[in-house]
C-alpha cells in the first residue's frame, strides 16, 4: 500500500453547546490523532455517542473543530469539497429523478459536459448491477438497490476520500453482505481512501485495513487494530481464518468495556472458551 498520508487528524477536539438553553458544553472529541494512508480502508468502531459521526462531519467539512488540525494531503480542511464524498445510512435519493439522473446529479449541477460524466455513470451502474434500472425511480427499487445508487452517485465525481456513516446499517443481513462485497470490489479498483463508521464487528473485519476503536465521553482513540487478513477477502471464507475469532473477541471485549464504562457498570468478561459471540454490540 501507498505509505503517503492522505488524512491527518492532530489532537482534534470538538465540543457542542448542550442543554435546554445551550448553557452547557459537551466535549465530544478530545485529543484525537490519526493518520489515514492514501488508498487505505479505515473503520471507526466505538460505543454510541463516542463521536464517530462527528469525526466524519469534520472530515467532510460540515463542522469545524475547536482544537487541533485536520488535513487532506497536508492542506487544512476548511469546508466541504467534491474531493470528499459522503454516504449516509439513508440513500437520500431524489424521488422525482430516475436512477441515472440521481447518479449524475452532482456533475449535472456543476454544469459539466455530459460526455465527461455519462460514460462513467453507465460504468458505475453496470458495476452496481443496475444498468437495466437506469430509468426507474427510487420508489421502484428495494432498499439495497437504493443504497447501491447512492454508492454510484458518491463515486461518480471521483472523490479522493469517501466518508461512510453506517451506510449498510438499515439493510437486512443478506443484502448487507452483498453490499460489503460490492464496496470492497469498487474500492480495490478505484484506490479511494475510505473512512467507514460501523457498529458491526464482522463488517469492520471484512472491510478494513485498520480498525480504530474509540472510547467515549470524551471520544478518543482507544486503540488501533491492524486487520491481518489477505485480500481479496470473501465473507464466507473469512470466518475460517485462525486469527478471526481471537481478533473479534479482542474487539468485542474492548467495546464491552467502553459500553460498561459509559453505563457505570463492571465490564462483562467474555468466557475464554466462547470466542465467537454475537456480532453486534453497542
Ligand atoms: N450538531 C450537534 N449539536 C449538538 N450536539 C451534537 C451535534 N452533533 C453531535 N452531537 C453530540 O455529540 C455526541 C457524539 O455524536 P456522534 O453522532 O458523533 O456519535 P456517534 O459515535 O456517531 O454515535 P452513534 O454510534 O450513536 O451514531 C452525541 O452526544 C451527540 O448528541
Amino acid at each position: 500500500m501507498n505509505q503517503t498520508v492522505k488524512i491527518r487528524l492532530e489532537s482534534v477536539g470538538k465540543s457542542f453547546a448542550h442543554g435546554r438553553h445551550a448553557e452547557q458544553t459537551l466535549t465530544v472529541l478530545e485529543g484525537v490523532s490519526l493518520d489515514v494512508l492514501a488508498g487505505e480502508f479505515v473503520c471507526l468502531l466505538g460505543p454510541s455517542g463516542c463521536g464517530k459521526s462527528t469525526i466524519l462531519n469534520l472530515l467532510a467539512g460540515f463542522e469545524r473543530q475547536d482544537q487541533g488540525r485536520l488535513s487532506l494531503d497536508g492542506r487544512p480542511i476548511q469546508g466541504p469539497s467534491p474531493q470528499r464524498g459522503m454516504v449516509f445510512q439513508q440513500p437520500n435519493l431524489f424521488p422525482w429523478l430516475t436512477v441515472l439522473q440521481n447518479v449524475v446529479f452532482g456533475p449535472r449541477m456543476a454544469r459539466q459536459a455530459q460526455q465527461d460524466y455519462l460514460p462513467a455513470a453507465r460504468h458505475y451502474l453496470q458495476q452496481i448491477g443496475l444498468e437495466k434500472y437506469a430509468d426507474h425511480y427510487p420508489w421502484q427499487l428495494s432498499g439495497g438497490m437504493r443504497q447501491r445508487v447512492a454508492l454510484a452517485r458518491a463515486w461518480l465525481p471521483g472523490p479522493q476520500v469517501l466518508l461512510m456513516d453506517e451506510p449498510f446499517g438499515a439493510l437486512d443481513a443478506q443484502t448487507r453482505l452483498v453490499m460489503q462485497d460490492l464496496l470492497n470490489r469498487i474500492w480495490a479498483q478505484t484506490g479511494t481512501t475510505i473512512v467507514f463508521v460501523t457498529h458491526d464487528v464482522d463488517e469492520a473485519l471484512f472491510l478494513a485495513d485498520r480498525i480504530v476503536l474509540m472510547s467515549a465521553h470524551p471520544g478518543r482513540v482507544r486503540e488501533i487494530i491492524d486487520v491481518p487478513f489477505a485480500r481479496p477477502r470473501r465473507p464466507d471464507a473469512l470466518f475460517l481464518e485462525r486469527a478471526y475469532a481471537p481478533i473479534k473477541k479482542q474487539i468485542l471485549q474492548a467495546l464491552r468495556e467502553e459500553s460498561s464504562h459509559m453505563l457505570g457498570q463492571a465490564p462483562l468478561e467474555l468466557p475464554a472458551d466462547a470466542p465467537d459471540v454475537a456480532a453486534k454490540v453497542a
